[in-house]
């Protein structure tokens, strides 16, 4: 992997409804992630947050169904164009949420120095809605859906090019929450979902092996998009839409260690981190302990 390595805050929580996931970056830092990622030998540079608007006019619906669609838009628009700084000085993005929203902007400044990028969305959701089909209007459950060219065009359109990613280049891992529009665009689009009923089956080894084999033949680098409500809640309380039946810490603990020795990816995010909601800063610690696996914490 590559070893300079930059950090991005997005405080960003405009994307959903809930207060607090803004703190997420924060609470991820207090929970250790530069001291990990030191003592792992990186040469790391945390670029701070990403300046995020207020809403003027508290959480409002904007045009189409989209809750604070201009802030949402602005933010990353900001967050893609540090990211595509960082990939041409060579460094690898890790951007901290902040609401799912900010996959958008991620992924906006990835793409486009990749011809055929591959995407692993870790979730209980597939974030796969548009103003059309959302129950809620919080962007935050439609990155998926806007980086694949559907949706407002103040979104798919960041940086000037749309879409972001191909249908067949991405992978969902973990889902269990999925709104009827989302299972028809899964259908149709030829997305590749593991969802519990898989990795139930198969176990995470093996949905890790055909994930990890299935990207390396087809994409040129690969970005990983971990949502914290991919996990139980249980295990992971600090999140804002929470779904029950949710992945172990060990089984994601294995899931990063095998991304790590697969050497495939080349940018990486964690999201939906919210501290409030949170039982002593423990999901920002598991955020920590995931990131410290995936960057090569080896016990022996
Ligand atoms: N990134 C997330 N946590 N997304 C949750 C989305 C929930 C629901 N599917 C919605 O669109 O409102
Ligand atoms: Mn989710
Ligand atoms: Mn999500």
């Amino acid at each position: 992997m590559n070893k300079d390595l930059s950090i991005i805050g997005v405080p960003m929580d405009l994307g959903q409804s809930r207060r607090g996931v803004d703190m997420g970056p924060s609470a991820i830092r207090y929970a250790g992630v530069e001291e990990t990622l030191e003592d792992l030998k990186y040469n790391l540079r945390d670029l701070g947050d990403v300046p995020i608007s207020r809403p003027d006019n508290k959480r409002e619906i904007q045009e189409g169904n989209l809750r604070n669609l201009k802030q949402v838009a602005d933010g990353n628009q900001k967050l893609a164009e540090m990211v595509d700084k960082e990939i041409n000085n060579n460094r690898f993005p890790l951007v901290l949420g902040g609401d799912h929203s900010i996959a958008i902007g991620s992924l906006a400044g990835i793409s486009r120095h990749y011809e055929n990028l591959g995407v692993i969305w870790y979730d209980a959701h597939g974030d796969l809605n548009s103003g059309e089909t959302s129950p809620s209007g919080n962007i935050h459950g439609m990155p998926l859906a806007v980086s694949l060219g559907i949706g407002h065009e103040k979104l798919t359109n960041i940086l000037g090019y749309s879409p972001k990613i191909k249908p067949e280049n991405i992978v969902i891992v973990g889902a269990r929450s999925l709104d009827p529009g989302e299972k028809e665009l899964i259908q149709e689009s030829g997305i590749k979902v593991y969802s519990m009923h898989e990795i139930d089956r198969m176990g995470m080894t093996s949905v890790m092996t055909e994930t990890i084999d299935y990207l390396k033949e087809r994409t040129d680098g690969v970005h990983l998009s971990l949502d914290l409500d991919g996990l139980d809640p249980e295990e992971a309380p600090g999140v804002g839409t929470p779904v029950i039946g949710g992945l172990s810490y060990r089984e994601s603990h294995l899931a990063m260690e095998m991304l790590e020795e697969s050497n495939l990816l080349t940018s990486a995010e964690f999201v939906e981190v919210n501290p409030i909601l949170d039982d002593k800063n423990k999901t920002a610690t598991m955020a920590v302990g995931l990131i410290g696996s995936l960057f090569g914490e080896k016990l022996k």
